[in-house]
């Protein structure tokens, strides 16, 4: 039989191939791009050659969860997914069939993957990143990690982690039809956290209570307005909606006004004339009050009201069956008797829930009655407005924020995913006995491949960033120069060192603090954790606190900062907190810090970066555009700023990956 690597052994030569199958490697995530990157890793064999023996834990601390499972460091491949299979993950998540769903992602995706490779070794964890078995000295076993995640907390998390640990890492995400893959390595790369990240788009109140013009403003109004209005919880704690500074004052209090009356209506649920009051409160009286304002109309169609008699009487069966059976048909454009229907049934079986017992009903797309109200809502209010209806399927894409998962794109940025990781594993010195770890002191950020002239020599490798558009007619693959870190990122920017805490230790926070004082060699800083800031110069009733209530394995991995509180501030220093083992082995029982020797440099001054750049554009580029985390994003927004991203980058810059005849991958350099 053909061995499944050898197009891998072709393509690199063997050489680079060995290193890739002595790699230790760990997948975050095993859904859409989790299921394709293990594919592809257990094809090329990564792993699969027996590891020398390796020296990844540091020599000075080892943590308990690392000294626990020495003997398990072996896997080439670890695998950790939290979630198990769902019947709407088997689309595209091809390790998964029908007779998987409720089982542990993670458990499947090795039992499937292992199949087609019996030479790598993997090693699946049905559990959360988060979890505190995952200390630094976990990730510092890894020659590199892969990110196949679907929300940004745990994205940075493992951005953190991975600069903890100095080790590099492959971050991820798909949009669609659009996929982005980025090499992250401290010291020579931005890491995830270098560019703010694109926060929740909200609407202007006015747009959305008063002049709509598009369905999503309907869509909105009809979500985040009348339904926690009449369901749930109020406007005021929907993300959606905000008074921006083009709001006018005087129509943002007669909004107000309005959502009060509304709120009275809603005390008539359960009478008969219920459905009647609503409907004519939202879609009569309010937009009469509209209609009224007539400077509001000059350069726009003014609205239309309706009403619940003249719609009733013109309607010649039950409204409210007409309605259930209306709705079943998602996929056609409602007419707007059609709407009324639904929303009559819909506002008639939430009101029976409510009735029932549910005293706040969210609205969640994947709940019928509530994907009908908004649905029908919507439209009437678009009729009024004269905006084009939807079908509920269309509205439901709107209203869930929901990006289409495609399986190809996920399937394209995972071979990219891999592509990098050559890459990067050639850039690494070649192991002379296990990993090429760093020792005691070189997380320092001493490692920078940039030149004087702040232009960046090729990083990682030859690693870039690279963006995948399949839709797109021109080129489905782009690449961008990777950047050197931001030195004004409060993630990357700081040095990071271990703070080994005994198991069951009593140590309190004066205990850090004097250990810190001796590192430092001053008692200028402030302490912060999860809990928010806990010591400064000004600030010690915190001081005979147990250091258990900051850093504990209940609270996972926190990560504790010092600031630099004086006139010329050194970079700031992030602890990682590692377990250490039951006193009376060979650890000791009182708090470490490792690097044994903090050499902390000075903060750059913030005009400039490190090479004497201005801030932001370290090498002229572009920002790279982040990508993946559908919740928050609509999808053409995403496609838009992925096209521009594409847009806006020189022909210089690309690369191309070649898929031979043979199989062989080129990797240009
Ligand atoms: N903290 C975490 N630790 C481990 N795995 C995580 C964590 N957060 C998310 N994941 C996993 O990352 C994967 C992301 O995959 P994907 O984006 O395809 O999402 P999905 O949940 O499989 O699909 P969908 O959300 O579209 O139904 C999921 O399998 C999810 O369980
Ligand atoms: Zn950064």
């Amino acid at each position: 039989m053909q061995r499944r690597d050898r197009g891998v052994a072709q393509s690199l030569g063997l050489p680079i191939t060995k290193r890739v199958k002595e790699s230790r490697v760990l997948l975050v995530g095993a859904g859409g791009i989790g299921c394709e990157v293990l594919k592809n890793l257990v094809c090329c064999g990564f792993g699969s050659l027996p590891a020398p023996t390796r020296n990844g834990a540091s020599a000075v601390m080892e943590s308990a969860t690392e000294a626990a499972s020495r003997e398990d460091k072996q896997p080439g491949i670890v695998v950790i997914d939290l979630d198990t299979i769902d019947l709407s993950n088997l689309n595209r998540q091809f390790l998964f069939r029908k007779q998987h769903i409720k089982k542990p992602k993670a458990f499947v995706a090795k039992e499937t993957a292992s199949a087609f490779n019996p030479s790598v070794n993997i090693d699946a964890h049905h559990a959360s990143i988060f979890d505190h078995q995952y200390d630094v000295g976990f990730f510092e076993t890894f020659d590199l990690v892969f990110n196949a995640l679907d929300n940004l907390a745990a994205r940075r998390h493992v951005n953190k982690m991975c600069l903890a640990a100095n080790v590099p890492l492959v971050e991820s995400g798909t949009t669609g039809f659009n996929g982005q893959v980025q090499a992250i390595k401290k010291g020579v790369t931005e890491c995830y956290d270098c560019n703010p990240k694109p926060v929740q788009k909200s609407f202007p109140i006015c747009t959305i209570r008063s002049t709509p013009s598009q369905p999503i403003h309907c869509i909105v109004w009809a979500k985040s307005y009348l339904f926690p209005e009449i369901f749930g919880t109020s406007e005021e704690d929907s993300a959606d909606v905000a008074v921006t500074e083009g709001d006018n004052a005087e129509e943002v209090a007669k909004l107000k006004e309005e959502a009060e009356a509304l709120k009275k209506v809603r005390s008539l649920m359960g009478k008969s004339e219920f459905a009647q009051e609503v409907f004519n409160k939202v879609f009569h009286d309010d937009i009469e009050r509209l209609r009224s304002m007539s400077e509001m109309w000059q350069s726009r169609k003014p609205p239309e009201s309706l009403t619940f008699e003249k719609l009733s009487r013109e309607i010649d069966a039950d409204i409210i069956k007409r309605g259930q059976a209306l709705a079943i048909q998602d996929q056609s454009t409602w007419s707007l008797h059609d709407n009324f229907s639904v929303f009559c049934y819909s506002l008639d079986a939430l009101s029976n829930r409510s009735q029932a017992g549910e005293k706040v009903i969210e609205f969640d797309k994947d709940d019928k009655n509530t994907l009908d109200f908004v649905a029908s809502a919507a439209n009437l209010r678009s009729a009024i407005f004269d905006i084009p209806l939807h079908s509920e399927w269309e509205i439901k894409q709107m209203a869930g924020n929901i990006i289409p998962a495609i399986a190809t794109s996920n399937a394209l940025t995972a071979s990219l995913c891999v592509l990098e990781a050559f890459k990067i594993i050639r850039s690494q010195p070649a192991k002379q006995q296990g990993l090429a770890k760093p020792t005691a002191n070189n997380n320092l950020p001493t490692e920078t491949q940039s030149t004087a002239s702040g232009k960046a020599e090729p990083m990682l490798g030859g690693s870039k960033m690279v963006f995948l558009n399949s839709r797109s007619t021109e080129r489905m693959i782009t690449t961008q120069n990777l950047v050197p870190p931001n030195p004004a990122c409060p993630v990357c920017s700081p040095v990071y060192a271990k703070l080994g805490v005994p198991a069951g230790t009593k140590a309190t926070l004066h205990e850090l603090v004097l250990l810190l004082k001796e590192k430092l060699g001053h008692d200028e800083f402030s302490v912060t954790t999860d809990a928010g800031m806990v010591f400064d110069p000004d600030l010690d009733e915190n001081l005979p606190k147990p250091l258990s209530e900051y850093v504990s394995e209940s609270k996972g991995n926190a990560f504790i900062t010092v600031s630099d509180e004086s006139d010329e501030p050194k970079v700031d220093l992030i602890l990682s907190t590692l377990a250490l083992p039951e006193a009376g082995s060979a650890s000791s029982t009182t708090l470490q810090i490792e690097p044994t020797q903090l050499n902390l440099p000075y903060k750059p001054k913030s005009s400039e970066n490190a090479e004497g750049q201005p801030d932001g554009e370290a090498n002229g580029e572009p920002a790279p555009v982040s990508i993946g985390e559908g919740a928050n994003k609509r999808k053409r927004e995403a496609d838009d700023e992925v096209a521009d991203s594409i847009r806006k980058k020189t022909r210089g810059d690309e690369e191309v990956h070649v898929v031979q005849d043979d199989e062989a991958i080129l990797i240009d350099d």
